[in-house]
């Protein structure tokens, strides 16, 4: 049975910040994606990671990002994804990864990602989207059993993954036991009003709409999630919950003035919106 995600998943997780807290406490996320064509994607996710509250970001991306990168969002750190030493060392000191945007899917990113779900250990959270999961349907990788691992697939990146066609995605296709023969904890469904599949039920968004559909707006949403699983950790699952539920809230906002919406307006939305929230409590 799918049941309705409502904004009651927001208070639960959108909770006022300890005034004895420092940057450490909210989360160390590491963001690898971006490859020389696609920095977009890892550049949005960025921003919408630091936007939406997480306490330190890093990426992990080609070098040709590197000036974009700090001047967008110089709140982020930088790493060379060819420089493996400093690569690793990253992966060891962050809380949260976010596999994917826009990383391309040639040789160097297939090692990369083959590298990085051989890394990432119990105490992490992973997070795989874009062209990470077409990879690990491609090369049949496998996620890794012992690490907390979301994955944020729209419906053809899913189809390559589960072999389900699209069409046939509908929630009796994913149940319990495939879920965890795939070492999926989160299985966020991107689509025209999401479905999110946990040990925590089914659960479908019921809000966003057609002015979300440009490039980027996934890329945006990993950055959402990276940032609430990092500094909401009592919950990860609600916490993915309220960040699809978050990024498509204020995407519904803004559609009231304007035809198509910015993910980078999202992004920056995200501050604001998170205030809203808790302050209503
Ligand atoms: N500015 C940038 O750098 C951008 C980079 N991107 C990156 O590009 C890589 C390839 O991702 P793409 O998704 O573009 O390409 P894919 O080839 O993985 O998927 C796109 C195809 O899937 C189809 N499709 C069917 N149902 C869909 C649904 N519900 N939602 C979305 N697509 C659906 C589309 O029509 C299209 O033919 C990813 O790594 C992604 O992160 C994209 O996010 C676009 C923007
Ligand atoms: N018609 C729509 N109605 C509601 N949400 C949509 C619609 N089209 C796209 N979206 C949302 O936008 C996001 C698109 O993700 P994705 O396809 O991965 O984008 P990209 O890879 O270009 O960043 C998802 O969160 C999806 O649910
Ligand atoms: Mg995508």
């Amino acid at each position: 049975m799918v049941q309705k995600l409502t904004e009651n998943i927001l208070k639960e997780v959108i909770v006022r910040r300890p005034d004895e807290s420092q940057k450490g406490d909210f989360g160390h996320v590491l963001l690898i994606g971006g490859n020389n064509q696609l920095g977009g994607a890892i550049l949005m996710a960025a921003q919408a990671a630091v936007s939406s509250g997480a306490g330190l970001t890093t990426v992990a991306t080609d070098v040709v990002n590197r000036t974009a990168l700090h001047s967008r969002t110089p709140e982020a750190m930088f790493i060379d994804w060819t420089d493996q030493s400093q690569l690793d060392a990253a992966i060891h000191k962050s809380d949260v990864v976010l596999l994917g945007p826009g990383m391309g899917t040639n040789q160097f990113a297939v090692a990369l990602v083959e590298h990085v779900l051989d890394l990432v250990n119990q105490e992490q959270i992973l997070i795989v989207d874009g062209s990470a999961l077409t990879i690990v349907a491609k090369e049949n990788l496998v996620f890794p059993r012992d690490t907390f691992t979301v994955v944020t697939p729209h419906q053809m990146e899913w189809e390559r993954l589960s072999k389900i066609k699209i069409g046939y995605q509908h929630e009796v296709q994913m149940n319990e036991v495939q879920r965890q023969i795939l070492n999926i904890d989160v299985l966020v469904l991107k689509q025209h009003h999401t479905v999110i599949y946990s040990s925590a039920g089914q659960y479908q968004l019921e809000i966003g709409g057609a002015y979300q559909a440009t490039g980027g707006m996934g890329d945006t949403l990993g950055g959402i999630v990276a940032a609430f699983v990092g500094q909401f950790k009592r919950n990860p699952i609600n916490s993915v919950m309220a960040a699809v539920y978050a990024h498509s809230a204020v995407a519904e906002q803004m559609a009231q003035y304007s035809y198509v919406v910015k993910p980078s307006f999202i992004a920056d939305g995200m501050g604001n919106f998170m205030a809203q929230v808790q302050s209503n409590i």
